[in-house]
């Protein structure tokens, strides 16, 4: 399988005065080629900030970043910006959380995709490549629709005007941050459906972030679960689902309720994520593990291949039986 992106232990740490604080410590990940990988974790595990970390988006005067992105056997870590702005939103494009902080209110939306156009195109040929931008993504009517405003369009239009604008290039790569969070459960399942079915049309890959696992079940291919700021256990969707070896995917599993299940016994991990701001010294989960001992206190286990997965853990979880997860929205 090709790879679209490597990560090699990418580390991210904001200056905060006098403090720093790591949001990414260490991922290293491989995305493969038209296929969607899921960054499943709860809400502060650095999910944002590694896609922003992909894509630059973060002030460099105020980060550190060390490590490696490849891409097209290049580390776009340390492309000089104007390389960089060349392949943001072009070859790597992102659709972001709020479809409305995303378009500017005051421009119409075809306007804001035409900007995205290269400017050499001709102003026949780009309205032609809006119009087909909207239809690609199911916006009914598009000849109308270009010339509304963000606030005309119902919050679903409104995420996939987001997506269109993302997609009007047609980059190699989308990340998505929690782009149907914002949404109700059947706009929800419209736009997953869409984004597999751009990723079938164009072989788009995709690396979409949530914290939640009933779609991550719907639309992961392969899913990398993150914990303050490490990825502790990756592969295949079903593998990772189904046959979790960290206990920390286990614990996430077995303590999600399941949509149409009554008596579903819901087990929470005692506890709370750490502060990256104080971290434990060992593994960040041994603290809340009921499988830890004193080495896991003492030194953070690396990453290892286990069975099919890849589990940063000293004791990867043998024979699992986890709350089998069924999926939310079936795509
Ligand atoms: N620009 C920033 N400066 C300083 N700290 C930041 C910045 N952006 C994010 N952080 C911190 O980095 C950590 C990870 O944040 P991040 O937004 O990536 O989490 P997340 O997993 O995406 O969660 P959520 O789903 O709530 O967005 C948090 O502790 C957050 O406060």
């Amino acid at each position: 399988m090709e790879t679209a992106l490597t990560i090699e232990n990418l580390q991210t740490t904001f200056r905060l005065g006098k403090k720093d604080l790591t949001a990414v410590r260490g991922v290293s990940l491989e995305v493969k080629k038209g296929r969607t990988l899921v960054i499943l974790g709860e809400s502060g595990s650095g999910k944002s900030v590694l896609l922003k970390t992909i894509l630059r988006l973060l002030d460099e005067d105020k980060t550190t970043i060390t490590g490696k992105v490849e891409y097209n056997q290049k580390n776009i870590i340390q492309l000089p910006e104007q390389e960089m702005a060349k392949l943001r939103g072009k070859q790597i494009g992102m659709i972001y959380q709020n479809a409305l902080t995303a378009m500017d209110p005051v421009f119409k939306v075809g306007h804001q995709l035409d900007e995205v156009i290269e400017k050499h195109i001709s102003p026949k040929e780009r309205k032609k490549k809006v119009i087909q931008a909207f239809k690609d993504v199911g916006i009914p009517s598009p000849e109308e629709r270009i010339d509304a405003y963000p606030h005309e369009l119902s919050g679903g239009m409104r995420q996939r005007a987001v997506i269109a604008m993302s997609l009007i290039s047609h980059p190699d790569i989308l990340l998505a941050d929690e782009p149907t969070t914002a949404l109700d459960v059947t706009i929800q399942s419209q736009i997953l459906h869409l984004l597999k079915k751009i990723q079938t049309e164009f072989g788009t890959t995709i690396v979409f972030v949530t914290h939640d696992i009933g779609v991550a079940a719907a639309l992961a291919d392969d899913i990398a679960v993150m914990y303050a700021g490490n990825i502790v256990e990756y592969g295949k969707a079903d593998d990772v689902l189904y046959t979790p070896n960290h206990p920390y995917t286990k614990g996430l599993i077995d303590a999600t309720p399941q949509r149409g299940r009554k008596k579903q016994k819901l087990v929470s991990i005692p506890g709370e994520p750490p502060s990256l701001l104080r971290l434990p010294k060992g593994c960040a989960f041994a603290p809340r593990c009921s499988f830890a001992t004193q080495k896991c206190l003492e030194k953070a286990p690396a990453s290892a291949n286990y069975k099919s997965n890849n589990v940063a853990c000293y004791y990867p979880l043998q024979k699992t039986e986890v709350n089998t997860y069924a999926k939310d929205v079936s795509l």
